[in-house]
């Protein structure tokens, strides 16, 4: 099968041809670089209308030499997400290409095929994606028919929050590239200078490319698998406001921003027991963020993935690529119900063309954590446990990450080993059931808690323990303090008989734990407490078959013991999430 594939949802009008039998892709591309300032909707939209029938001639015209008039199978594109005005002109022409050929017409998710093209790529099963686009960025994850969004920007895309600083220190757009260049000189200035210097005895080693350049201190935003951006934009303008060296500031957000996309994305491999990790994305060409996530794959054993430049940025050969795998699936639309749609999510999409497969991977099977050897690990510590009945403790450490900054690696273990002895402690003196700390190592960053529950709530999803851990997260936030990580695997459970069994009682109800407050705050703002429960809903939809009735079990009991308000503020966050 041959498909030729259209891509115009922003600043890149592209065609490509796509040949399954010989996995080969051709792909003609024009971009729309505009004069000043970031994309206008309307110059990117007048582009495209000149530059589309260009590229798709070229295309056709390619195909047609090497293969006869029949050359194409199926006309594939982008039906969103993306700028309305661009998308309505990629869509009117692929609808006239396909009628004059007349051959099926594919109508492909923009964000599914930055996906879709790194697994077609790597030759992954079922990998997590981290796609790192311009105008959004977020995680996804294959689950039931469904590429669920793990974790995502609260705010802007990631390339948009660098451009935003880019523009305000008058480069043209797009920005990554500058900042990328600018951020490599600082570093390697840097490192001739540490050399030399006083830096030379420094035990703790970043990684080639993050030499001891000093870093500056700007906001590091990450909510269990979503993040922000919109803090560390404004503080980088900031910073340029205040005279601070612009390569200085490029260094700094780039080692922030990768990390923040880095974590989440170790976190979503933890949570769903994922091994493969794909990226996708115009911001993937950056050097520094695939080093970041190669170096966390690396430490943790799983495959890591990033397709050539070409296939990175916007480009027709991804939506070429997904479209025949449709196509072959007969996923085929007709014109009439072919509408483009410029908030299109990926997870709208039937997966139609892996239904072959074994479903879904669910969370990393619970081991039973009897006694005293067994070990595990999340994304940011192991866990050991020691001792045996009553008696068991978990001693969690933090461990240093070889991807990230050292100083702000320090920072953020340090941080977070302090904020949760203190919240573990503070919540359950609210009345929420947390395990109690018995010691406290900030210079290994290392905790000593009571070993509390029989396994994950991952592990033992059901509607009751859904229900009491709305009612614990209410408590909590009633008592000003929000988890900042309330996935179904900072969740201990334990079961009813089991504790029966033990305290000699008949049928007690299943008791569940708050664990992991490290990306704990004291806060009163409905906001933030919104936000947890966005979190923990997030991971029930993310891995759960049915999330629904577990969903409304949980908001029903957040809404037994807490504030209406909140409930009402999750529906707006919730939204928000979605791409504008
Ligand atoms: C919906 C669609 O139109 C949109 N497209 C898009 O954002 O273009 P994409 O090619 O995926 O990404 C462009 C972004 O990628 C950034 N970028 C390009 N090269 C970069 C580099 N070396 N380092 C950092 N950012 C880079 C640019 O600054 C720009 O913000 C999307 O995928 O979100
Ligand atoms: N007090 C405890 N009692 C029983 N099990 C625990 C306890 N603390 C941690 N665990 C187990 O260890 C796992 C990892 O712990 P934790 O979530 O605190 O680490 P983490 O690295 O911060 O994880 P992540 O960032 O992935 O949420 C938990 O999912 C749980 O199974
Ligand atoms: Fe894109």
């Amino acid at each position: 099968m041959r498909v030729l594939g259209i891509e115009g949802t922003a600043w890149c009008a592209s065609a490509a041809l796509y040949d399954a039998e010989t996995d080969t892709v051709l792909i003609e591309s024009d971009p729309y670089e505009p004069d000043s300032g970031g994309i206008h909707p309307r110059e990117a939209a007048e582009h495209m209308s000149e530059a589309i029938p260009a590229v798709v001639d070229r295309v056709l015209t390619a195909a047609e030499e090497r293969h006869g008039p029949d050359a194409v199978d199926a006309v594939a594109f982008s039906r969103g997400p993306g700028l309305g005005p661009c998308l309505r002109i990629v869509g009117t022409a692929a609808r006239s290409l396909a009628g004059t050929l007349g051959v099926p017409l594919v109508g492909v998710n923009h964000m599914v095929a930055h996906l879709e093209i790194g697994r077609h790529r790597s030759g992954f099963d079922n990998p997590v994606c981290l796609n790192a686009s311009g105008a959004n960025a977020h995680l996804l994850g294959y689950h039931d028919g469904r590429y669920r969004v793990l974790g995502e920007t609260m705010d802007a895309g990631v390339g948009n929050a660098i451009d935003k600083f880019t523009r305000h220190v008058g480069w043209s757009h797009p920005g990554g590239p500058k900042v990328e260049a600018a951020a490599a000189e600082f570093a390697t200035a840097a490192s001739g200078a540490g050399s030399e210097g006083e830096k030379a005895g420094s035990e703790e080693e970043g990684p080639e490319s993050t030499p001891g350049a000093d870093l500056l201190d700007l906001p590091y935003v990450v909510k269990g698998m979503d993040f922000s951006f919109s803090g560390i934009s404004s503080a980088a303008n900031d910073a340029a406001d205040e005279g601070v060296p612009v390569e200085e500031i490029c260094f700094s957000l780039q080692e922030h921003v990768f990390a923040m996309l880095t974590e989440v994305s170790e976190r979503a491999l933890s949570l769903t027991g994922a091994d493969e990790l794909v990226l996708g994305g115009g911001v993937a060409q950056n050097d520094r963020l695939r080093e970041m996530l190669a170096a966390m794959c690396e430490a943790r054993g799983a495959a890591f993935h990033a397709p050539e430049p070409r296939f990175l940025r916007d480009n027709a050969g991804m939506i070429a690529v997904l479209g025949a795998k449709m196509a072959a699936a007969g996923d085929t639309v007709a014109v009439a119900e072919s509408a483009v749609d410029p908030n299109f999510r990926p997870d709208q999409v039937p997966v139609t063309w892996r239904t072959g497969e074994s479903v879904a991977r669910r969370g990393e099977p619970d081991r039973p954590a009897t006694d005293s050897d067994v070990d595990r690990r999340g994304a940011e510590a192991t866990v050991e446990v020691t001792g045996t009945g009553g008696d068991r403790r978990v001693v969690k450490r933090r461990v240093p990450k070889s991807y990230r900054h050292p100083e702000l690696d320090r920072t953020l273990r340090r941080d977070r080993t302090v904020a949760e002895a203190r919240l573990t402690s503070e919540a359950r003196r609210a009345g929420v059931p947390t395990p109690l700390v018995s010691d406290v190592d900030l210079a290994n960053a290392t905790l000593t808690l009571q070993h509390v529950g029989e396994r994950d709530l991952a592990a033992a999803l059901d509607e009751r323990s859904a229900e009491a851990v709305g009612r614990h997260l209410a408590r909590l936030h009633g008592a000003g303090i929000v988890h900042g990580d309330p996935t179904t695997r900072n969740v201990r459970v334990a079961l009813g008989g089991e504790r029966a069994e033990r305290d000699g009682g008949a049928g007690a109800p299943p008791e569940t734990y708050l664990i992991d407050f490290g990306l704990g705050y004291h806060t009163g703002h409905v906001e933030d407490h919104a936000m947890d429960l966005h979190v923990f809903e997030g991971s029930v939809r993310a891995t759960a078959t049915d999330p629904g009735p577990l969903v409304a079990a949980f908001e029903a009991g957040y809404e037994a013991v807490g504030d209406g308000d909140v409930l009402d503020r999750l529906r707006d966050v919730a939204d928000r999430g979605r791409y504008r």
